[in-house]
C-alpha cells in the first residue's frame, strides 16, 4: 500500500455502464482502490430507499420480538446454517462476537443426500423465517434477489478492471451464485462482554454488499497498522473484495481485513451485509491478467491458520462449520471427526 487512506471513496455504480462516458476514469478508479483499501461506498445501485427502509424496519421489530419468537428459527434447528443466533454464539478465530443474527440464502428444497454426495451440498436447502413477522419472508427474498444483482454489476465492473470480458465469471456463476444474507444487531457495550462485535476477517465470496443503519462501528485494515472508520452514509452500500475475487485475480485484488467495534453503552448497531459467492459446484479459476496487471501481482496471501480452497463449496462449509460450532456437533458430528482423524 502506498498511502494511508483515512476515508473510503464512494463510486457510482452507474459510471460502469459500458458506454458511459465516465466509464474508463471509474474502472482506474476501481483498481486503484482494489490495491489499497478493497472498500468502497457505493451509490447509483437502483435499490429504492422505500425498500431499505422497509427492510431497516422489518429488521428492527424482528430483534425486538420476545427472545422466544426469535428462538422459534435458532440456526441450531437448521442443518443448512439458516437461522437466528444469540448474541456470543457465533465465533471468529476461535473469540465469541457480540452480535445476534438471523442468516438466509438462497431458498431450496432440502436434497436427499447419499455418502457418496459431496458434503457442502448440505448448505443448500430451506430458510427459516419467524412465525411473528410474515412480512419479512417476502422482503428478505426480493432484497437477496435485487442486492445479488447490484453484486453481478460490481463484478463485473471488477472484470472489466481486470482487463476481462465482464461475464468472465458466469461460468462460475451463472448456474445460482451463492447468496448468504445477514441480518445484524449489534447490542451496546453495557450487554456484551467484550469489544468483539466481530472479530478481524476477510470475507470469502466475491464481493460484500453492506447495508449500515444509523450507528457506525465497522472498521477497515489500513495496512499500516490502523484502522479506518467507516460510518453509515445515507443510501449508500458499502462493498468490499472477498477471498474468491484475490484468488482468481491471484491476489490483484485484495480481500482486506475487517472488523466490527461494540457500539456504545445505551444504544446498538444493525447492519445487513450480503455475500455474493459463485455457485457451491464451481472451482476459481487463475485469470490471465493483461501483462501490465500482472507485473504487479503479489500471489495471494494463505493465512496457514484458515487455508483457501478453489473448491468454492468445500471453502464455504468450511467456514460455516467453524463459525458455527454448535450447529456443527449437531448436524455434522460425522465432519468434524473426520477433520480430527485427518488431524491426528
Ligand atoms: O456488520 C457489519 O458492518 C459488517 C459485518 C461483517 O463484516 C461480516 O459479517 O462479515
Ligand atoms: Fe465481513
Amino acid at each position: 500500500m502506498s498511502e494511508t487512506a483515512s476515508t473510503l471513496p464512494i463510486f457510482d455504480l452507474r459510471r460502469f455502464t459500458p458506454g458511459h462516458p465516465k466509464r474508463n476514469e471509474a474502472l482506474d478508479a476501481l483498481r486503484q482502490v482494489s490495491r489499497s483499501t478493497g472498500f468502497f461506498y457505493l451509490t447509483g445501485h437502483g435499490i429504492a430507499q422505500e425498500e431499505i427502509d422497509h427492510l431497516t424496519r422489518l429488521a428492527r421489530r424482528f430483534f425486538s420480538l420476545p427472545a422466544e419468537e426469535k428462538l422459534e428459527i435458532e440456526m441450531r434447528k437448521s442443518p443448512h446454517f439458516r437461522g437466528y443466533n444469540r448474541a456470543g454464539f457465533e465465533y471468529t478465530r476461535g473469540t465469541q462476537d457480540w452480535r445476534e443474527q438471523v442468516d438466509f440464502g438462497a431458498e431450496r428444497e432440502k436434497l436427499q443426500l447419499t455418502s457418496g454426495d459431496p458434503p457442502w451440498k448440505r448448505l443448500i436447502g430451506p430458510n427459516q423465517f419467524p412465525t411473528a413477522l410474515p412480512e419479512l419472508r417476502p422482503a428478505v427474498l426480493k432484497w437477496i434477489d435485487d442486492v445479488t444483482a447490484v453484486g453481478l454489476k460490481v463484478l463485473q465492473a471488477f472484470s472489466a478492471a481486470l482487463g476481462q470480458k465482464p461475464d468472465v465469471f458466469a461460468p462460475i456463476y451463472s448456474k445460482g451464485p451463492n447468496q448468504l444474507l445477514k441480518i445484524v444487531r449489534y447490542p451496546g457495550r453495557d450487554q456484551t462482554e467484550s469489544d468483539q462485535g466481530v472479530g478481524a476477517h476477510k470475507d470469502g465470496g466475491f464481493v460484500t454488499i453492506l447495508l449500515q443503519d444509523v450507528v457506525g462501528g465497522l472498521q477497515v485494515d489500513d495496512g499500516q497498522g490502523g484502522w479506518i472508520d467507516a460510518p453509515p452514509l445515507r443510501g449508500t452500500f458499502v462493498v468490499n473484495i472477498g477471498e474468491l475475487l484475490e484468488l482468481a485475480s491471484n491476489g490483484y485484488l485484495k480481500a482486506n481485513i475487517h472488523r466490527v467495534v461494540t457500539p456504545p453503552a445505551g444504544g446498538d448497531r444493525l447492519s445487513i451485509p450480503f455475500f455474493l459467492g459463485a455457485n457451491l459446484s464451481a472451482s476459481i479459476p487463475v485469470l490471465d491478467l493483461p501483462p501490465a496487471l500482472a507485473a504487479e501481482v503479489p500471489g495471494v496471501t494463505q493465512d496457514p491458520l484458515n487455508p483457501l480452497f478453489r473448491e468454492v463449496g468445500r471453502n464455504v462449509l468450511k467456514s460455516r462449520l467453524r463459525s458455527h460450532p454448535d450447529v456443527a456437533k449437531a448436524h455434522h458430528a460425522d465432519l468434524l471427526e473426520e477433520k480430527e482423524k485427518a488431524l491426528s
